[in-house]
């Protein structure tokens, strides 16, 4: 569950409720992708950062699951242990954090304020339980959802991308059922972009992502 305003932490920087630091004019909205697992989402938001360097700010999230090749600790993800995820839960240190498959995932407090702090962007790469817990903070976050063409592309992307065992990818694939069905909830998502042509999909993507929401 999300954490409540009610005990905050004692080594919260932050000065009490709210739980997060409040978009205002020197604090863009935060920008939440969501998206089935093999969307394409890492594959955007590497191109966004590359574009924009100095704009935008990753949300660096904390997750149970082992790094594959390439992943940096600290960069892609703070990588902890059940034990370490627990005690931050314990020390209400999540903004939300969810299971996705047999990991743990959430985003901290500090992972925020670490972008906030630089006046850039904050984005959110979160599954959709993640979604539903930011919506009831006041992030005040703008909220995009990357769709695969279809269930069956979306297979052959995460097949082809080659970085999860069969048992990963038969529940990404389940859970991307699950994920589509809530893109459907009205008004979730501020916009849907379906990632078939990756150009037209990267256009659309940064247009979304410089506009300032207002
Ligand atoms: N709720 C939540 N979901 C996250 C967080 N970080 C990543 N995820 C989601 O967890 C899912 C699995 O991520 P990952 O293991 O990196 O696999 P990939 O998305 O297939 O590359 C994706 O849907 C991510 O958007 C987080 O901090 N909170
Ligand atoms: N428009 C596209 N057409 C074909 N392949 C794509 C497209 N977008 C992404 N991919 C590929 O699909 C795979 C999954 O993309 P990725 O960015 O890792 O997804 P996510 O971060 O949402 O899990 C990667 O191998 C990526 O290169």
């Amino acid at each position: 569950m999300a954490p409540t305003c009610t005990e905050p932490h004692p080594d919260r920087e932050l000065s009490s409720c709210p739980l997060t630091p409040p978009s205002t004019a020197s604090t863009p909205r935060p920008i939440v992708v969501s998206g089935p697992s093999g969307a394409g989402k890492s594959t955007l938001l590497k191109r966004l950062f590359d574009a924009y360097p100095d704009r935008f700010g990753f949300s660096v999230s904390h997750t149970t699951r082992s790094p594959r090749a390439g992943e940096q600790d600290g960069k892609d993800y703070i990588f902890v242990t059940r034990e370490a995820f627990q005690k931050l839960i314990d020390e209400n240190g999540f903004i939300e954090h969810a299971q996705f498959g047999s990991n743990l995932y959430g985003t901290s407090v500090q992972a925020v304020k670490n972008v906030a702090e630089k006046g850039r962007t904050c984005i959110l790469d979160i599954e959709m339980e993640g979604v539903k817990q930011v919506k009831k903070t006041d992030l005040n976050a703008r909220y995009l959802f990357l769709q695969p063409p279809s269930v069956e592309i979306l297979e052959k992307r995460l097949r082809g991308r080659g970085t999860d065992k069969e048992e990963a990818i038969l529940q990404r694939l389940a859970q991307a059922e699950k994920e589509i069905e809530f893109s459907k909830t009205p008004g979730v998502h501020d916009q849907i972009i379906v990632n078939d042509d990756l150009e037209k999909a990267w256009q659309e993507f940064k247009a979304f992502c410089v506009s300032d929401g207002q």
